[in-house]
């Protein structure tokens, strides 16, 4: 599908005015805004970003979204239509670490998918294994149960983020054979389970840096990057969405 994606996971980092700095700063980098790339912000902060970024090409993602789609008594919770009427385009859902600390799978997830669909967002689904599976030798089985959720979603506009989760943080970036491997893999469950992959784009997460997103963008497969503590510096994250147009 189409041109790729980069997505900003700013994760529960910044403040006012840390998040006008930053943002005025990507917002003058035409290469940011020129490749579409989505910037997924707290949720305390999506408003103030969305304001700054309107009519700039730059997307709005959330990080999060409740699983609960009605308005209603769930205390804490921000729901996809409220995200929605904030402006964001993109929502991630089941991020390793919403899995890890707040134990999201199954069922869980099936309601973000939906409710994120049904409010006109586009899921971001994160899918990953840990170093323990990946030396297990059951990486392949560990993420095919977690695409299981997607089941119910052929035809949608989808985007899958593969995110290692001994990739994330660590400096220690997933190989270009596992990379190619896991995204061939992702896109052949995709078409068998869900008939097409023509409005799917698979992303891969975990240490794209400025020194190395080139190099990833370019393996078969790969359609874009979310990526992490990159995103919080301009100038390295626009040398990453320049990657999307070499
Ligand atoms: O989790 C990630 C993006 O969602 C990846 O984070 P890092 O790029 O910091 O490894």
């Amino acid at each position: 599908m189409g041109a790729k994606l980069v997505i900003g996971n700013w994760k529960m980092n910044g403040r006012l005015a840390a998040n006008e700095q930053l943002l005025r700063a990507m917002l003058a980098m035409p290469a940011i805004a020129r490749s579409g790339a989505g910037i997924a912000a707290p949720a305390a902060y999506i408003a103030q970003i969305a304001a700054l970024c309107e009519g700039s090409g730059i997307q709005v993602c959330a990080q999060d979204v409740s699983r609960f789609a009605a308005d209603g008594a769930y205390t804490g919770e921000v729901s996809a239509s409220m995200l929605a009427d904030l402006g964001c385009r993109y929502v991630l859902i089941g991020h390793s670490e919403r899995r890890q600390y707040f134990a999201e799978a199954g069922a869980c997830l099936v309601d973000k998918l939906q409710a994120a669909l049904d409010a006109g967002m586009v899921p971001v689904f994160c899918v990953g294994e840990t170093l323990a599976e990946r030396e297990a030798g059951e990486y392949l089985s560990v993420i095919f149960s977690q695409l299981e959720v997607l089941r119910g979603f052929a035809g949608r506009e989808l985007v899958v983020a593969y995110e290692p989760v001994w990739a994330i943080g660590t400096g220690k970036v997933a190989n270009i054979e596992q990379i190619s491997e896991i995204h061939a893999e992702i896109k052949k469950w995709l078409l068998q389970t869900l008939g097409g992959t023509d409005n799917i784009r698979v992303l891969y997460g975990g240490s794209v840096k400025a020194d190395n997103a080139e190099v990833i963008m370019a393996v078969p497969g790969v359609d874009g990057a979310l990526v992490g503590g990159a995103s919080l510096d301009a100038s390295t994250f626009e040398l990453i969405c320049q990657t999307v147009e070499k």
